[in-house]
């Protein structure tokens, strides 16, 4: 067998979202002095490689691959990249928690028992690492994600032959269109899946053609990436509060976990509207039923806005080990897309 590249990889799952981790086999970016810098050079000059993983026949519609790389902040103990199938993504939180849970099963960073905290430094800033640990598994991870932040609540926006759709916009570390799924006369069900897929892209779409969000700190963050449909908030008393959602993830596909930027950006909603206090339990529920366990730390602010300081708690899994190649006469050393699977 001949090959133009390996690259090393250590599959994961956190809360049932694939979020695998390259380990080896890529070189860091030249030059760069941040991580937000290392996102662009490898999103602008070595696409070819996010392709290559992503789209079938390595990859599929819902997954993500992880790049740990030497960290720019001094203050962090690695750094990484964050590869979707439509975009290098700034944070995210499953992928977090992956990446937090590979570095320390595999010894890159050394797991102390019963409790590890590092730093890790992404492209949208540092995030703070609490795993519980023990007998050399990492039990959960917990992250305090950069802060988030409203920018419209309630905002009415037109949608082709669906009429005016009220939409929360907020940021959680990618920017999030939030809408009622009853205000649609949808349930957030696997049987509602074509249709909740459909419409979030359609009201996604429509968004991103009326508003623009521009991140206060980094203006080359800008514009909404990412769908989510809500459920209402529960108060179960002492077990805290609760919600169930779904986030469309482009091109076209529900996150399998709670979607941790996500679970940022309804709490930073949640909060603006006075249903959510500094120090109270928010469980988020996925699709298919797996949990985050939040809460906010504090407030802050982010250039003008009222901010928060979320921290989100998930549980991730390695799944295996592999090496990835690409024979020099691989007819398609980007992969490929077809409209079964995916949303082309
Ligand atoms: O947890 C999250 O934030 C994410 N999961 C996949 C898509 C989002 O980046």
């Amino acid at each position: 067998m001949r090959s133009l590249r390996t690259v090393s990889v250590v599959g994961c799952h956190a809360e049932g979202e694939v979020g695998d981790v390259i380990v080896g086999g890529v070189l860091d970016a030249p030059g760069c002095s941040s991580m937000y810098e290392k996102m662009q050079y490898f999103w602008t000059k070595k696409d070819s490689l996010r392709k290559l993983l992503l789209n079938e026949p390595r990859g599929r519609s819902s997954m993500n691959t992880n790049l740990v790389l030497p960290p720019c902040d001094p203050r962090a103990d690695a750094g990484f990249l964050i590869m979707e199938s439509d975009e290098y993504a700034p944070m995210s939180g499953s992928n977090t928690i992956c990446t937090a849970t590979v570095l320390l099963e595999t010894g890159m960073i050394p797991m102390q028992e019963p409790v590890t905290q590092f730093n890790l430094d992404t492209a949208a800033g540092l995030v703070g690492i609490t795993a519980e640990c023990e007998a050399g598994k990492c039990k959960s991870v917990a992250f305090d994600n950069v802060p988030s932040f409203v920018f419209a609540l309630d905002k009415q926006i037109h949608v082709p032959g669906l009429g005016v759709v009220s939409v929360d916009i907020a940021w959680g570390g990618m920017m999030f269109a939030l809408v009622d799924a009853g205000a649609c006369n949808l349930t957030i069900e696997n049987s509602q899946g074509p249709q909740l897929i459909e419409l979030g892209e359609r009201i996604k779409r429509a968004v991103q053609a009326q508003y623009t969000p521009v991140h206060p700190e980094n203006p080359a963050i800008r514009g909404v990436s990412n769908f989510g449909w809500t459920h209402p908030l529960q108060d179960n008393g002492a077990d805290g509060k609760a919600a169930v959602n779904t986030v469309v993830v482009s091109p076209g596909r529900f996150d399998r976990s709670p979607c941790g930027t996500g679970t940022c950006a309804r709490m930073a909603v949640l909060h603006a509207r006075g249903q959510l206090q500094v120090g109270e339990t928010f469980r988020h529920k996925s699709i298919i039923g797996t949990e985050f366990v939040n809460h906010i730390r504090g407030t802050t602010k982010v250039g003008e806005y009222d901010a928060i300081l979320p921290t989100v708690k998930g549980r991730g899994w390695i799944t295996g080990f592999k090496e990835i190649v690409l024979d020099p006469t691989d007819p398609f050393p980007e992969g490929f897309r077809v409209g079964d699977q995916w949303h082309v």
